[in-house]
């Protein structure tokens, strides 16, 4: 069943640096959070402190009650958070079935299993006919849908997307925004979706976070941020 995360007083500092500075943020169960912000506004940083790669200096990170903070990124994986990154991180060197097999292990799953969940999201992202290919063969865009496909195998609670559309082209981008929409109804799955392209995070997200130096600067549903003076401002320049 998908969890409900909340965050809140999440703060992150790096030296003298406050990347964080107090972030409270709910993401109800089976909901896309899209997540926007100008270049080190702290998006990254807050994906980092939710996986468990940064620890947090001070808030709680709770899904569905439990406290994320102070977990290590295998445990955070293990209680079905699933994380993609800027750069996608395949498996060069495997194939895209072991690609995808290989995150399966930990979980104690049968071979029928396994193979089930394998087939399903390399058609699901439409790369079955690639299968026995290599990871580093694939283009950029197709390595972010075998990233996600990657997670997805985990039947994970939560995912976080980071930048999953940068430099992905547009037939493979469409792709992804129809593998991504379909995810918290039919995989019971929430999504914290990071990303600079706009037009995407206003057709996938439930609510939106608008993030400036490490606060938020605004949220709510699409037409709330796209009208909201102060977003608008921090967007297009006094
Ligand atoms: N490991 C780190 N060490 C030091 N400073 C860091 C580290 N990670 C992030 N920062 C700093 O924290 C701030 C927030 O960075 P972050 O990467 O979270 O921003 P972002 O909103 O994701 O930016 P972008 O849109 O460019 O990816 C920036 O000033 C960045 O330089």
């Amino acid at each position: 069943m998908t969890k409900e995360l909340r965050i809140q007083g999440l703060q992150k500092r790096f030296g003298g640096l406050t990347a964080l500075n107090g972030i409270d943020i709910v993401v109800p169960p089976r909901s896309v959070l899209g997540v926007i912000g100008m270049n080190g506004s702290g998006k990254t940083t807050m994906l980092n402190c939710i996986g468990g790669l940064y620890r947090a200096d001070a808030g709680s990170i709770k899904l569905d009650g439990r406290e994320l903070v102070g977990l290590a990124p295998e445990r955070v994986a293990l209680l079905g958070v699933g994380r993609t990154f800027q750069v996608p991180r395949v498996f060069p060197r495997l194939t895209l079935l072991d690609n995808l097999e290989v995150p399966q292990i930990p979980l104690g799953r049968s071979a029928d299993e396994v193979a089930d969940q394998t087939e399903h999201w390399l058609r699901e992202v439409e790369l079955f006919d690639l299968r026995h290919n290599y990871g580093e063969e694939l283009s950029g865009g197709q390595q972010k849908l075998l990233e996600l496909a990657r997670i997805m195998v985990t039947r994970p609670h939560l995912i976080l997307l980071d930048e999953p559309f940068a430099g992905v082209n547009p037939r493979l981008a469409q792709l992804l925004i129809t593998v991504i929409r379909k995810i918290p109804a039919e995989h019971d799955c929430s999504v914290v979706l990071v990303s600079h392209d706009l037009t995407s995070i206003y057709q996938l997200s439930d609510h939106i976070v608008v993030m400036n130096e490490g606060a938020i600067l605004s949220q709510g549903d699409a037409d709330h941020v796209r009208r909201d003076p102060a977003v608008v401002e921090a967007y297009l320049g006094a």
